[in-house]
């Protein structure tokens, strides 16, 4: 059947133009307007929701007791002491956000060339992890595994001679998560992109009998200028040397996500993860499509970044600009979203569903 003005053809014989009530009105059998009438009719036909369920909360930590410290590009982000820390874990859980993320901003005078502070089984992560768990053992914690917060040169791994070496990189990210792991966090996520290095973790974790943590990789994380304000948050934007493009995907690639994203699962990641998300969309999207996996979305710094900043100069309408731009992810088939909006989202959507 031919379709014109969207309908067929054939089911236009008779013209509705004449002898209806309302003058100059087109000759139209659809219109899709009507669907969008009242908010309850919207409601009816919605065809994805945001709730608290989709959210993982990421938070950042630094040394000492009773301290918050605003993170200067990104307005309303605080690094966080552990009792802090542990404030916010309340806070998440009577928002039932299901699971935080820690970040930490590890003291300079602790970074060295080989991120040795990283595989302290006492660093602030892991007294954070137990710190929380002792608390609120019911709330997810997700631990990031990479050695960036740790090294003076800011890099996700070991260096020499200007080149980031992947197996032995590999060897200490196992050790980093088996310390967190063994602090009682409950989801690993190698956010470094070496090679291999889910595999590798998933048998570290295994032989000390660690069977049921899980692994969210950063399958597919892309070489990116979002990351800016994540790297002041922790201290190592200034010290960075160079940038992460021998590791991190090339903005330009989407295919290259799909093999990624398929080695990680062959190696035994339980959920994978596109970061970042809002400018990745299309990623995320062929990933949930082509491998059906649990599939996350970070909502980086940069991305808070510019709501946030849009916002507090009256650009934007703030809570309007964050609803939407997580929807967004639902639409593009995450099944979660980390976002520094988080704790701002659950509050609302307590309020206003
Ligand atoms: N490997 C560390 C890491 N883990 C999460 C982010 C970025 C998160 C954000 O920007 O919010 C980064 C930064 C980077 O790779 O340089
Ligand atoms: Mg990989």
């Amino acid at each position: 059947m031919a379709i014109k003005y969207g309908r067929p053809i054939e089911l236009r014989e008779v013209s509705r133009g004449t002898g209806t009530a309302v003058p100059h009105a087109l000759d139209l059998t659809v219109r899709p307007r009507r669907n969008r009438k009242a908010e309850w009719a919207r409601r009816m036909v919605r065809e994805n929701v945001l709730t608290t369920d989709d959210l993982i909360w990421p938070l950042f930590l630094i040394d000492g007791h009773n301290k918050r410290e605003q993170v200067a590009s990104m307005p309303g982000v605080e690094r966080l002491s552990v009792d802090q820390a542990v404030r916010e874990a309340e806070r998440a859980m009577k928002l039932t956000i299901p699971c935080l993320a820690l970040f930490p901003y590890t003291d300079p005078s602790l970074r060295d060339e080989e991120g040795s502070e990283a595989t302290n089984p006492d660093n602030l992560v892991c007294q954070a992890v137990r710190a929380i768990k002792q608390e609120f053992p019911e709330i997810g914690i997700l631990c990031d595994v990479a050695l960036d917060p740790f090294t003076s040169h800011g890099h996700d791994g070991l260096i020499s001679d200007g080149k980031i070496l992947n197996d032995e990189t590999v060897a200490v990210l196992v050790r980093q998560a088996l310390v967190q792991a063994e602090a009682g966090c409950d989801i690993i996520a190698p956010s470094d992109m070496m090679d291999g290095r889910v595999a590798a973790i998933r048998e570290g974790l295994d032989r000390s009998g660690l069977l049921d943590v899980q692994i969210m990789a950063y399958a597919a994380k892309y070489a990116s200028a979002f990351y800016g304000p994540f790297r002041d948050a922790i201290g190592s934007a200034k010290t960075l040397t160079g940038d992460k493009r021998t590791y991190q995907m090339d903005s330009a690639n989407t295919d290259e996500a799909l093999r990624e994203v398929e080695l990680d699962i062959a190696e035994g990641a339980d959920m994978v993860m596109v970061k970042p998300g809002m400018p990745y969309l299309d990623v995320v999207r062929r990933v949930k499509d082509t491998f059906a996996m649990p599939t996350f979305a970070y909502q980086v710094s940069g991305e808070y970044a510019m709501i946030a900043a849009a916002a507090n100069n009256g650009w934007l309408d703030g809570e309007r600009a964050m609803m939407e731009s997580l929807l967004a992810f639902k639409r593009a088939g995450a099944d979660g979203v980390l976002s520094y909006f988080a704790p701002k989202v659950a509050e609302r959507l307590r309020t206003q569903g």
